[in-house]
């Protein structure tokens, strides 16, 4: 199809839904999200087209796959795909248009940005590019589209606004005081949504949230590198973990749980802000020694600041060290979220507590490691060793708990036959 042609059927099919009220528009549940590929987003994506929605996302042409998280999700043309892959970038202005006029979504979902706060001192011009004025191209897009009464928008914001906090615990009216490039790019995104609402009448909404994780949280983030870490170190294949600022203090939720919050957001009568947080705070200390115990062990803590070690209880060896390498040149302290606005208003509450979220975290690195000992590379040897230890790491882990139980049978089920002499010479 020539491009004049296509153009032509992008702007009738704009014109038709033009003629729509914003009601009948919205029963067509199409969703876009930027950064479809990331922990939010894959997850965003299985809970919407569970509700009824199609899906499109953005994704970032990139010489090695990274759509990891959403290939699960990834139906054949032919069945009629409910998720619908386009090539985008949030620095580019004509590819939104475009896309936004194509796929006519009636909820945004902005989730694409450069998220990592340590790397935003290294790239703050690019973060700034894409985390900020990324949210603005989207939002012209939209207005560009002559959409801004049909399209539902949700930002990403940010617990990273609050920065070096002016208040305890932080709500929707706590003050900003951003410490990062990143955290000012995002306070650029989130006023710019304000604007573009009291503006033009768009109803969009920032959702500040706290910090959330899960199994598929990038492993350069704290609680997932801790966790991948102790579940490595449980197999005998690492020995230690090099972490930064170990007394900073966070409110960690569950990843799951704060997508269906983003989701209420948009189901709303009115366009609003909304913190969620789940109202708890742990220091790292306290992410890494709960993540420890779940594999059995306990650290003891020694020394003071990048002299700081955590000695394993039981046999003396030093599983934790500080590398300064990991600081950041302006940090966050503590934050603590108050959620009670989310709480009273959309009915959102967090489900998954701080002990539930390590342990699944750390039972997923587990999973992942011993599934990935059946990848052809392994070599007999390390698989015999890692054998005796895993079966040592899983009776820990599992001891006592029903639900977890099952899992062990599962676990040994995959494994076994790897083991076995029979099954090492046919598999590996
Ligand atoms: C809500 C907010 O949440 C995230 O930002 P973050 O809080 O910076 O997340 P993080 O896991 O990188 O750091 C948490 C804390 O842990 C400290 N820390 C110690 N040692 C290491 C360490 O070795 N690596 C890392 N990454 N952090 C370390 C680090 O200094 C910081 O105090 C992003 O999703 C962001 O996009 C976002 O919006």
């Amino acid at each position: 199809m020539s491009t004049s042609v296509s153009s032509n059927i992008v702007s009738t099919n704009i014109l038709k839904v033009l003629s729509l009220s914003p009601e009948e528009y919205r029963k067509r549940k199409v969703a876009l999200i930027s950064g479809i590929t990331g922990q939010d987003g894959s997850y965003l994506t299985e809970f919407l087209l569970e509700k009824g929605y199609t899906v499109h996302g953005i994704i970032r042409r990139s010489s090695s796959f990274n759509t990891g998280r959403i290939e699960h999700l990834y139906r054949d043309s032919h069945e009629g795909p409910k998720m619908i892959l386009h090539y985008g970038d949030l620095t580019d202005s004509t590819n939104l248009v475009h896309i936004i006029s194509k796929v006519l979504p009636t909820e945004i979902y902005n989730l694409g940005a450069q998220s990592h706060v340590k790397v935003s001192f290294d790239m703050a011009e690019y973060t700034g590019n894409v985390d900020a004025l990324g949210t603005l191209r989207l939002l012209d897009a939209i207005r560009t589209c002559g959409l801004t009464r049909h399209v539902r928008f949700y930002q990403a914001s940010t617990s990273e606004l609050y920065g070096k906090v002016v208040e305890t615990p932080q709500s929707e009216t706590t003050p900003f005081y951003p410490r990062s490039p990143y955290g000012v790019a995002k306070l650029y995104a989130y006023w710019i949504v304000i604007n573009y609402r009291e503006a033009y009448n768009m109803f969009a909404c920032n959702g500040i949230l706290f910090n959330h994780e899960s199994p598929r949280r990038g492993r350069t983030f704290v609680t997932r590198k801790i966790s991948r870490a102790v579940a490595e170190i449980s197999l005998g294949k690492q020995e230690c973990l090099w972490l930064g600022n170990i007394d900073a203090k966070r409110d960690w939720g569950h990843a799951k749980d704060y997508i269906e919050g983003m989701w209420l957001m948009l189901q709303q009568d009115s366009p609003d802000d909304f913190v969620l947080a789940t109202g708890e705070t742990h220091t790292v200390k306290e992410y890494v020694d709960k993540a420890f115990s779940v594999i059995g062990r306990t650290i003891i803590w020694e020394g003071e600041g990048e002299e700081l070690v955590g000695r394993e209880k039981d046999t003396g060896i030093i599983r934790v060290r500080v590398d300064p390498k990991y600081f950041r040149p302006t940090e966050v302290e503590l934050l603590l979220g108050n959620p009670a606005k989310a709480n009273k208003l959309l009915g959102w509450k967090r489900k998954v507590d701080f002990d539930s979220l390590v342990k699944e975290m750390v039972l997923a690195d587990i999973e992942a490691i011993v599934l990935s000992v059946r990848e052809p590379s392994s070599n007999e040897l390390i698989l015999d060793d890692l054998h005796v230890k895993l079966s040592t790491t899983l009776s820990m882990v599992f001891s006592g708990n029903e639900e977890m139980f099952e899992k062990q049978k599962v676990f040994k089920e995959i494994i076994t036959p790897n083991f076995t002499d029979a099954g090492v010479e046919s598999r590996v």
